[in-house]
């Protein structure tokens, strides 16, 4: 399950640009001390083995969705003190460091290091490493807190993602709107990019969209609707039919379509805002092809989605479709059950079947709880944008991943605490996903490298009710259920998370 992985294969040369801060001296500083007394008490050539992994499932949660490989790899292909940063560590280490120290560090690289990793993407437990780096330990010691700050939040957003899309369901639509209240600008990349990891579906994150090649989607926000005040703002009302090319009023046709509905859907026309029909209208007329309407600045019952449906009927006059609504406030189920009732009656009173389906998109504050509370009363939303909560992970703010030392020179380490939770796993390990026979997996197995491999068809030693086998993680294993490669080559399919 992990396997060794090339710090420079083409995947790293071909992936993305990396975010410009992810370099050598995003670290810690005792990061650079302890190197620096590791160089001078000589320990240059001791080999050492790392593990990082976590210690609790993220939001009281039985999974963790691994995250951030990619940017590792990104990292120690590129690792290297510029002369700045040289030059800034001479002048901010104390006088009595050696000057050699420095053109040591001029000099690193990470081509002795290997490293051994979990596939991006899988889904992980508690204490099993997700990456293992053995090599000089001056230089592993170097690369910790960079590698937990790549793998920390990005696994902690993929893991809150793939939670609020099983909330949600597969086929319901998950856009991230979160970049205005992330932790800041390299929180709101971080977060788009690992969001769709986690199983959105898009970003409004235009750079995100750029740089991670992630669909970008977005509507438009109440002030285009507040900036209007009247019909009289409407500088341009025409738009050139789809098929003939005729310049047509969509404001006249909207207009006429909102007499016949307010009949249609029983509101009361006058109470309708003239500006929120200019808005819907001028916004139509700029995206004709892809009309979304947001409801909810005035009253969606009384004013959102009868001026909406007025000029989405009047797009179809001219030969387009509009696509759906965003309600952004109020009780959200309600709300869509309203809006697609009104879709389904326009539907059936003016026979266009296209009309029942048109999306309705929510937002505002969502989070996992909502999600479940809405499945539960009932709605007809298609699309769930959803930001704040989604981004700061709202239930729980860091995920505790940590990297420690298990084997100096083939002799393995522990680290001993009062606190059982901190107790190390000593020694370089082997770890195994056990699928049944159906396809389903079992536990994740770690045993000494030394150790032999698992073998199919025999049977484990370790009781297979123990969940994800956590507690006999520290035990080596003789034998074991079947293992995912030899169950790949039987052509039965392996569970993939
Ligand atoms: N039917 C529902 N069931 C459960 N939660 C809902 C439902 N409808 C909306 N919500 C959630 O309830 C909260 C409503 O928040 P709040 O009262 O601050 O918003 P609002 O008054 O509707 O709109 P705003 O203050 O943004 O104009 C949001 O978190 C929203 O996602
Ligand atoms: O609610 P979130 O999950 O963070 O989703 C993003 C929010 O950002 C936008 O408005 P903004 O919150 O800026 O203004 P509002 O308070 O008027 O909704 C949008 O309309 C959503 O409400
Ligand atoms: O496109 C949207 O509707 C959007 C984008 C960001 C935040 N809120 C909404
Ligand atoms: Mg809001």
């Amino acid at each position: 399950m992990i396997n060794r992985v090339e710090i420079s294969s083409d995947r790293i040369r071909n992936s993305n640009s990396q975010n410009g801060v992810i370099q050598p001296l995003l670290t810690d500083l005792y990061q650079i001390n302890m190197a620096y007394a590791y160089w001078k008490s000589g320990k240059h050539d001791d080999v050492a083995v790392f593990d990082l992994f976590f210690r609790k499932n993220p939001f009281q949660g039985e999974f963790t969705i691994f995250a951030g490989l990619q940017e590792c790899l990104t990292f120690l292909q590129n690792f290297r003190y510029s002369e700045s940063d040289i030059e800034y560590l001479r002048e901010n280490m104390p006088p009595t460091v050696e000057p050699e120290y420095f053109e040591f560090l001029a000099n690193l690289t990470t081509e002795e290091v290997t490293v051994y990793a979990v596939d991006e993407g899988k889904v992980v437990f508690p204490r099993v490493p997700l990456l293992v780096l053995e090599g000089p330990l001056i230089v592993i010691q170097l690369l910790e807190t960079t590698l937990l700050t790549l793998v920390n939040y990005a696994s902690l957003v993929a893991t809150n993602a793939a939670r609020y899309r099983m909330a949600a369901g597969r086929k319901m639509k998950l856009l991230e709107f979160g970049l205005r209240r992330a932790q800041g600008p390299d929180g709101g990349l971080s977060a788009s990019k690992y969001a769709y990891l986690g199983g959105f579906d898009g970003t409004s994150n235009v750079l995100a969209g750029k740089l991670y090649n992630i669909p970008v989607k977005g509507t438009h926000a109440h002030s285009y609707i507040s900036s209007f005040s009247s019909l009289d703002d409407l500088h341009i009302d025409t738009l050139k039919h789809k098929e003939t090319g005729e310049e047509l009023s969509l404001k006249e046709a909207s207009l006429r379509w909102r007499s016949r509905l307010a009949d249609t859907l029983n509101i009361i026309q006058s109470e309708a805002s003239d500006g929120e029909l200019a808005a819907f209208i001028s916004f139509a007329i700029a995206f004709p092809c892809g009309f979304i309407a947001l409801v909810d600045t005035y009253d969606v019952l009384k004013s959102g989605i009868l001026n909406f449906c007025a000029v989405a009927l009047g797009l179809h006059d001219l030969g387009y479709r509009a696509l759906g609504l965003r309600i952004d406030s109020g009780d959200l189920a309600y709300l869509s059950c309203i809006a697609r009732a009104s879709f389904t009656t326009v539907a059936e009173e003016y026979e266009l079947d296209w009309f029942a389906s048109l999306q309705i998109i929510a937002s505002n504050d969502i989070n996992e709880d909502t999600i479940i509370s809405l499945n539960e009363q009932g709605h007809k939303i298609d699309c769930f944008g959803i930001g704040t909560h989604l981004v700061t992970c709202q239930r729980q703010p860091a995920l505790g991943c940590v990297f420690k030392l298990v084997e100096i020179n083939g002799e393995a380490k522990i680290k001993l605490s009062q606190d059982m939770e901190k107790i190390t796993c000593p020694g370089k390990k082997s770890v195994y996903r056990l699928y049944g026979e159906d396809g389903h997996a079992l536990i994740d197995l770690m045993h000494r490298t030394s150790e032999e491999a698992p073998s199919v068809w025999e049977e484990s030693p370790v009781p297979p009710s123990i969940p994800g086998g956590q507690e006999s993680l520290c035990e080596p294993s003789q034998s074991g259920t079947p293992a995912q490669d030899v169950l790949a080559e039987r052509g039965t399919a392996a569970a993939s998370p």
